[in-house]
């Protein structure tokens, strides 16, 4: 579905993803990623690593985390986010409602 979206020409979605400043998204990374507990950075190398080396020949992987709340999810999940975009990745942060949405750089409802 990525690798289509990339074709067409004038896709909102697309245009409002390439519009973030790469730079300050790496300080972010730089300075989140070694506040990272070890559970959380377990996971925020995996799904990188997933996302990075997938194409059209190798799709990525759903990973399902979960824990209490507020033990950083949505921390990990911004983190995550703000990495892949600053490697000129496409993320679309996506939640049930849109109050959640909100919590999420650039998030929208799943169904909007
Ligand atoms: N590694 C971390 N370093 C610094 N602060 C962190 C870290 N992880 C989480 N936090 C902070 O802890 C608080 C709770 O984290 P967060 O909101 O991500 O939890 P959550 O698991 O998404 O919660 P909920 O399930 O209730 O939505 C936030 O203020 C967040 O900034």
């Amino acid at each position: 579905m990525a690798a289509r979206w990339r074709e067409m020409e004038g896709n909102l979605l697309i245009a409002e993803q390439l519009q973030y400043n790469r730079v300050e998204l790496q300080q972010t990374v730089d300075k989140g990623v070694p506040s990272l507990n070890t559970e959380q950075r377990v996971v925020f190398d995996a799904v990188i690593n997933d996302a990075m080396s997938c194409d059209k020949h190798r799709p990525g992987h759903a990973y399902f985390v979960h824990s209490a709340g507020g033990c950083g999810k949505t921390y990990l999940c911004k983190l995550i986010a703000s990495k892949l975009r600053a490697e000129g990745k496409i993320v679309l942060c996506v939640a049930s409602s849109g109050i959640a949405s909100l919590l999420l750089p650039g998030g929208r409802t799943a169904h909007s």
